[in-house]
C-alpha cells in the first residue's frame, strides 16, 4: 500500500504523530519515489524533514554534552565530550548549510521548477502482422488532458523515440510481453536505452485492453471533447495504450478521475512539423550543448511567459510547429497587435502574470480521492481558493481584451463571455467569503484556508475555527508574556515545518552568559536571529493543529458539496487555460521582438531572408552577429556551403533551421525581412565538437542520422548537413557526401549542406539546382610579413571557397609546434601531387566525361521540368544508345557514369 506520498494511509498519521513524521518514516522504509510532484529519488519536502530530524538529533547529542559540561562539573577537557560537542555542532551547521542550499537551489531553480517532468506515457505495439504499428497515451499529472496517438513506425522506431523525447516523460509503461524474460522486443530494447533516466514500469497485457479503453473515454471524456470518440473508436492500440494509463494513474495517484472531466485529445502527426530529438538537440532548441543549465537556447530566446502554462506551451511549440500557415498568420496577427498597441500589451501582461497554474488547478479539481486524508482535504480547500482567484481575473483580462482587433483576440474575448464562469463563481460566492483570496505565505494560506467558509453554514465548524482563533491568541499571549519576564524582544513565527515558534532578533540583546534562558529548546541561529521554542509552545502548537485538522475536515465536507455542484460547469476551464497560456506565449513572442529588431514573417515557396542572424549568437554574444541573406527556391533547392574552419558555417546552418521554427510557431524573425516555405519536417545533422564518444562511434551516428533522413525526409523538409563524412577517411567520406547528395537532390527538400570535401562543390556542373556558397575569410601578414593571420568576415558570398590548406593555416594559429606543421605541410603538397596524377587523363576520356555529363544533366533537367517525363526520358535514352553505338565509353567513364 504504501506506494507514494500522496497514497500512505491515515493510520499513519496516528502512528507517527504527524505527517511530517509520516513522510520521513515512509522514505526511510520504502524505495519507491514520489510520484505527486516530486522528482526522484526524494522530493525536496522529505529531503528538508530528513535534514532536520537528523538536525535534531545532533541538537539533543550537542545539548547533552553541553549540559553535562555546566552541570556535572566535569572537565571539559574530557576528550570525548569534547569530540561529541564539536562533531555535532559541525553536523548541525553542515545541515543547515545543506537545508539552505537546497532551498536556494529550489528557490534558484523555481523558473524551471514547472518543466520537471510530470507526464506519464503508455506505449503498446501491435503484434504479428500489425508489428510496427504504435499505440500511445499520455497524461501529465499536472495536467487533465489525455493525448492519444496511433502511427505506424519503421524498423528504427524513430517516431515513437522521436514523439517520447518530446514529452519528456516522468514514466513509461509497456506491457510486460515486451520483456518476457529473455526475449525482450526491439521496442523495448531502444526504449530503455533512449531513457535510462526514466523510470520504467511494465505492467500485464491485459490492462492494455482496447474494450476498456473505449469504455474509460465515453466515461471520462468532458462532453464538449466527445467527438475524440469516432476519431478513435478503431484505433485498437492508442485505445489499449489508454486503458493501461489510466488504471496506472488512478493506482498511483490513489484517486480516480471525476466523470465528464478530462480533455482528451487524438493527436495525429500530420498536423505539427516533425523535429527529432537529435536536431532539437543539435539546434539548442530546449538545452545547450555545452552547459545544460544556461538558457542560452531557442527556448531561453524566446521564453518571457509569465505563467507555467505559457512556458509549456511555449516548449511544445518549438518541439512540434505548425504547418498550417492561416493558423500561423492568425497569431502572427496578434503579435502584430501586441507591438502596435503597447497599452493592450501591458495590460494584458499584468493580468496574465497573475494567473496560477490553471491546469495543474484543473488537474486537482477532477480527482476524486479515494481516501479522505488531511492532506486531501487541505490541498481540495486550497485548489478552490485558486479557482476563486482565477475567476476573479476573468474581469480584468476581459476589460485588456475589450478594443482588441485581431480575430484570434476577439475569439478568446468572446470566449470567456461563456456564463458558466459567471455561474461557477456565485456558486462559490455563497459558500466562500468574499475576502478569501490567494495569498503568498504559509500563515497567511493556512489562515486564508481555515476561515474560507462563510460563518454559520456549519456551527460546528464554527466553534472550532472560535478555538482555533483562542489557541493562537494564547499562543501570542503566551510570548508577550515571556518576553516580558525575561526582558526580551520576542516575536511570533510560523513556518510550516515548525509550526509556531519564537524569534529573537540579537543584534541590541545583550543576554546573560550569552544564553537563552533553560525554557527554550531547539535554539538555532541564522545571522542575527534566534530562533527557539518552548515546551508549552509545543503542546500549543499540537492543540492547535488538532483543531485545524477538524477544521480542514469540516471545511472539506462543505467544499466537496460545492464541487459536486460545480462539476457540471467546470470544462469552461479547459478553454480559459487554454487562453491564458496561449495569450502568454503570444505575449512572449511580442517582449522577445522589443529587445531586439524582429521582424514578421511570410509563408511563400521560397525561403528567403534578408539580413537574419543567429538568435541564440545574438543574445550570448556582446556584440550583435553577422547578418548574411538566404535565398533558397525550388529550383535552386540545394545550397552547399564551403569555407575555412571556424568561418561561421555551423552557425549560418543552424540560424537557418531556428528562424524555420521560429517562423513557424507565430514569432517574429531575427532578419530584415524573411519568407518561408513551411517545413513538414527539420532534419540536422550536425557534427558536435564536444563529442567524447570514438571516432568509429561517432562515425556510426552520423551513419544512424543521415539514414535516418533518408529514411523520413520528402519534398517538403528542411534538411541541414553540417560535415557529414568527417568521421571516415577522406575518400570515403567524400563517397558518402557524393551519393546521399545525389538521393536528396531528388527531393524538392530545401537542403543546405555544409562540407570540407571541396570536391563536392563540382556538383553543381551536373544539377542545375545545386548553388555553392562560401564562407570569406581574409588573410592579413604581420608586421614581419612572414606569419599570417586569418580574419573571419561571417558574410556568405556566391560560389565555392578558393581558400586551399585551410586546416593547415587553422593549425597555424593554433599553439601545434611548428616542426609538426612543416611536416604536415610537406605531406600534404606529396599527396596532392600524386592524386593529381592519377587524375591526368587522355583528351578522348574527357571528351567522353563532357558528354555523358551534358546528357546526365539533361534527364535532371527533364526530372525537374514539367514536361512529360517519359517521353523524354525515352528519347533521351535513344540518344544515348545511338552515342553509345556509334562511339562506346570507356570503361573508366561508364563506371563513373553508372546507367
Ligand atoms: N555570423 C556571425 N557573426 C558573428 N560571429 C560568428 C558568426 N558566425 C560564427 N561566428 C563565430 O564564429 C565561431 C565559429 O563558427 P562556426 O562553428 O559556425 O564555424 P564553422 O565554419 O562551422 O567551423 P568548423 O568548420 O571548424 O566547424 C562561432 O562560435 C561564433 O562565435
Amino acid at each position: 500500500m504504501l506506494n507514494d506520498c500522496n497514497s500512505f494511509p491515515i493510520y499513519l498519521f496516528f502512528i507517527l504523530r504527524n505527517s511530517s513524521h509520516a513522510l520521513y518514516f515512509l522514505h526511510i522504509f520504502t524505495p519507491l519515489k514520489c510520484h505527486s510532484l516530486c522528482s526522484p529519488p526524494i522530493c525536496d519536502i522529505c529531503f528538508v524533514l530528513i535534514f532536520t530530524h537528523l538536525y535534531m538529533v545532533f541538537e539533543f547529542i550537542e545539548n547533552v554534552a553541553h549540559s553535562l559540561h555546566s552541570t556535572s562539573h566535569v572537565e571539559f577537557s574530557n576528550l570525548i565530550q569534547v569530540r561529541t560537542y564539536i562533531v555535532c555542532s559541525i553536523m548541525k551547521w553542515v545541515i543547515i548549510i545543506n537545508v539552505f542550499y537546497s532551498f536556494t537551489v529550489t528557490s534558484s531553480s523555481a523558473v524551471s521548477a514547472h518543466m520537471v517532468a510530470s507526464v506519464i506515457v503508455a506505449v503498446v505495439e501491435g503484434r504479428g502482422l500489425a508489428r510496427g504499428e504504435i499505440g500511445m497515451a499520455s497524461i501529465d499529472l499536472k495536467s487533465p488532458e489525455v493525448v492519444l496517438s496511433q502511427f505506424a513506425d519503421n524498423t528504427t522506431y524513430a517516431k515513437v523515440i522521436t514523439k517520447l523525447k518530446i514529452l519528456t516523460p516522468l514514466e513509461i509503461i509497456m506491457s510486460n510481453t515486451a520483456c518476457d524474460t529473455g526475449n525482450t522486443t526491439k521496442l523495448f530494447n531502444l526504449i530503455t536505452e533512449n531513457f535510462k533516466n526514466v523510470t520504467f514500469t511494465t505492467v500485464q497485457r491485459k490492462y492494455f485492453s482496447e474494450t476498456k479503453g473505449l469504455e474509460y473515454i465515453e466515461q471520462l471524456c468532458a462532453s464538449e471533447f466527445s467527438t475524440v470518440l469516432m476519431e478513435v473508436q478503431s484505433k485498437y492500440y492508442c485505445l489499449a495504450a489508454v486503458a493501461a494509463l489510466l488504471k496506472y494513474v488512478e493506482f498511483i495517484q490513489n484517486s480516480v478521475y471525476a466523470p465528464k472531466s478530462l480533455k482528451v485529445r487524438f493527436q495525429g502527426s500530420e498536423q505539427t512539423a516533425m523535429i527529432d530529438s537529435s536536431s532539437a538537440q543539435n539546434l539548442e532548441l530546449l538545452t545547450n550543448n555545452r552547459d545544460s543549465r544556461n538558457g542560452h537556447t531557442l527556448f531561453g530566446v524566446l521564453n518571457y511567459t509569465k505563467t507555467p502554462g505559457g512556458s509549456r506551451r511555449l516548449r511544445s511549440n518549438i518541439l512540434e510547429p505548425l504547418l498550417d500557415a492561416e493558423t500561423i498568420n492568425t497569431r502572427l496577427d496578434c503579435v502584430q497587435e501586441l507591438l502596435q498597441d503597447e497599452e493592450l500589451f501591458f495590460s494584458l501582461q499584468a493580468v496574465i502574470s497573475r494567473f496560477l497554474d490553471t491546469e495543474q488547478l484543473l488537474s486537482v479539481l477532477v480527482q476524486i480521492p479515494k481516501q479522505d486524508t488531511v492532506k486531501a482535504a487541505e490541498s481540495k480547500i486550497t485548489n478552490l481558493i485558486y479557482l476563486k482567484h482565477t475567476l476573479e481575473l476573468l474581469d480584468p483580462l476581459k476589460a485588456a481584451l475589450r478594443s482588441c482587433k485581431t480575430s484570434l483576440l476577439k475569439a478568446y474575448y468572446n470566449s470567456l463571455e461563456d456564463k458558466r464562469f459567471g455561474i461557477i463563481l456565485e456558486k462559490i460566492k455563497i459558500v466562500i467569503n468574499d475576502d478569501t483570496r490567494y495569498t503568498k505565505g504559509c500563515l497567511n494560506m493556512r489562515t486564508q484556508k481555515c476561515y474560507a467558509v462563510r460563518p454559520n453554514i456549519n456551527e460546528f465548524l464554527d466553534i472550532a475555527r472560535r478555538t482555533y482563533t483562542e489557541i493562537v491568541d494564547d499562543i501570542a499571549g503566551m510570548i508577550t508574556q515571556l518576553g516580558e519576564k525575561y526582558n526580551l524582544p520576542l516575536k511570533m513565527s510560523f513556518s510550516s515545518a515548525r509550526g509556531f515558534f519564537i524569534q529573537m532578533n540579537a543584534e541590541c540583546v545583550a543576554l546573560p552568559n550569552g544564553q537563552l534562558p533553560s525554557e527554550f529548546t531547539k535554539i538555532t541561529k541564522v545571522k542575527n536571529a534566534y530562533s527557539f521554542t518552548s515546551a508549552d509552545l509545543i503542546k500549543m502548537n499540537e492543540r492547535c493543529q488538532e483543531s485545524l485538522r477538524e477544521i480542514y475536515h469540516m471545511t472539506y465536507l462543505i467544499v466537496c458539496k460545492l464541487l459536486s455542484e460545480i462539476y457540471e460547469h467546470i470544462h469552461c476551464l479547459y478553454k480559459l487555460s487554454d487562453i491564458v497560456s496561449m495569450l502568454d506565449m503570444l505575449l512572449s513572442f511580442a517582449h522577445a521582438c522589443t529587445l531586439s529588431d524582429y521582424v514578421r514573417p511570410e509563408f511563400t515557396d521560397t525561403l528567403a531572408i534578408k539580413q537574419g542572424w543567429h538568435p541564440i549568437l545574438e543574445k550570448i554574444s556582446v556584440e550583435k552577429p553577422v547578418s548574411n541573406n538566404t535565398y533558397i527556391t525550388e529550383g535552386s533547392n540545394f545550397i552547399i556551403i564551403t569555407g575555412p574552419n571556424m568561418s561561421g558555417k555551423s552557425t549560418y546552418l543552424k540560424q537557418i533551421a531556428l528562424c524555420q521554427i521560429m517562423a513557424q510557431i507565430g514569432s517574429y524573425v531575427p532578419a530584415e525581412y524573411s519568407s518561408f516555405r513551411i517545413a513538414e519536417q527539420i532534419f540536422t545533422r550536425i557534427g558536435m565538437d564536444d563529442d567524447i564518444e570514438t571516432n568509429s562511434s561517432t562515425f556510426m551516428k552520423e551513419m544512424k542520422e543521415i539514414t535516418y533522413i533518408i529514411q523520413n525526409a520528402n519534398d517538403r523538409s528542411l534538411i541541414i548537413i553540417d560535415e557529414l563524412g568527417r568521421g571516415t577517411s577522406t575518400e570515403e567520406g567524400i563517397g558518402i557526401c557524393y551519393s546521399v547528395c545525389e538521393y536528396l537532390l531528388n527531393l524538392k527538400a530545401f537542403t543546405l549542406f555544409a562540407t570540407h570535401f571541396l570536391e563536392l562543390c563540382h556538383i553543381d556542373a551536373l544539377y542545375p539546382n545545386v548553388e555553392n556558397n562560401h564562407f570569406e575569410v581574409h588573410h592579413v601578414r604581420n608586421n614581419s610579413g612572414n606569419k599570417e593571420k586569418i580574419t573571419y568576415t561571417y558574410i556568405l558570398s556566391k560560389g565555392h571557397t578558393e581558400e586551399k590548406n585551410y586546416g593547415l593555416k587553422a593549425a597555424e594559429v593554433s599553439s601545434l609546434p611548428p616542426s609538426i606543421i612543416l611536416d604536415a605541410k610537406e605531406i600534404t603538397t606529396h599527396i596532392a601531387r600524386q592524386i593529381l596524377q592519377r587524375q591526368r587523363a587522355t583528351p578522348e576520356i574527357l571528351r567522353q566525361r563532357a558528354v555523358y555529363h551534358l546528357a546526365t544533366r539533361l534527364v535532371q533537367t527533364a526530372r525537374n521540368s514539367r514536361l512529360d517525363p517519359d517521353s523524354l526520358r525515352i528519347y533521351l535514352k535513344g540518344l544515348k544508345k545511338k552515342y553509345e553505338a556509334n562511339c562506346p565509353m570507356s570503361e573508366e567513364a561508364q563506371t563513373e557514369g553508372g546507367q
